[in-house]
């Protein structure tokens, strides 16, 4: 589907681009049943950025980034820009002046299946990005994409309004009608979560509080005092 632009796309839940940010992608990711991640090839450009928010979609060209600037107008306070291309590319599709004009619409951040420049200005302006590549390598604006269809992002199926979570450790997509019962079940695994940390920190094995040893023994693994001992 090129030479599509569509202007609306469905809503998060109230409240919820909050709370899937502060639970962050990998927790997000098991209480989806363990899918929904981008390739971890997928990196930010500088640590310690952490977000949640409603995809607008962009399938662009190789070496062309101007469905990006269509994309701008359709985007609203709190979305997620997700760029991907109809064949592998690299080049340095986005940078600060993109991204000042994304910021002035409130988009939070960017995810690219391509490369983005102007890193150092991003950072200062905390626009966070996550790429495959950082490339100062340009791209001209000559042939048509689209924008706000479902597309394959970095090995993920994004469609718009689906939820982005992007942190430290990688992005993960939320169908939109998933949001409510993934954000139920990743907060029960939060809480959870934290009882094991405080039972880790006072020193209580794993191997206890998940109950291992009869497993790992049933398994056949035997302990040995000593090298010397283990039949060989
Ligand atoms: O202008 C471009 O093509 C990409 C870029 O560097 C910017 O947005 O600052
Ligand atoms: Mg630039």
């Amino acid at each position: 589907m090129i030479g599509v632009a569509v202007k609306n796309k469905p809503a998060l839940p109230e409240g919820a681009a909050a709370k899937l940010a502060k639970l962050g992608s990998a927790t997000v990711h098991e209480a989806m049943g363990r899918v929904g991640l981008l390739k971890p090839y997928m990196r930010p450009i500088y640590p310690g950025a952490s977000i949640a928010g409603a995809a607008v979609t962009v399938l662009a060209q190789p070496g062309d980034n101007w469905m990006l600037h269509v994309a701008v107008e359709l985007c609203s306070p709190g979305d997620v820009l997700v760029v991907a291309c109809t064949t592998d590319n690299s080049d340095g599709m986005f940078g600060d002046l993109l991204a000042t004009s994304l910021q002035s619409r409130g988009v939070v951040g960017l995810i690219i299946d391509a490369g983005v420049r102007d890193i150092a200005t991003l950072q200062e302006m905390n626009f966070p990005v996550w790429s495959k590549a950082v490339n100062p390598r340009g791209t001209v604006k000559a042939t048509l994409g689209s924008v706000n269809i479902p597309v394959v992002c970095a090995g993920g199926l994004v469609t718009p309004g689906d939820a982005v979570v992007s942190d430290d450790d990688g992005v993960v997509i939320v169908p939109n009608g998933q949001i409510a019962a993934v954000l139920a079940k990743a907060e029960k695994r939060a809480s959870e979560e934290e009882g094991k940390r405080a039972r880790l920190a006072s020193g209580e094995l794993g191997l206890d509080i998940y109950k291992m040893r009869p497993k790992l023994e049933e398994a056949g693994l035997k302990y040995y005092d000593s090298l010397n001992d283990v039949p060989r």
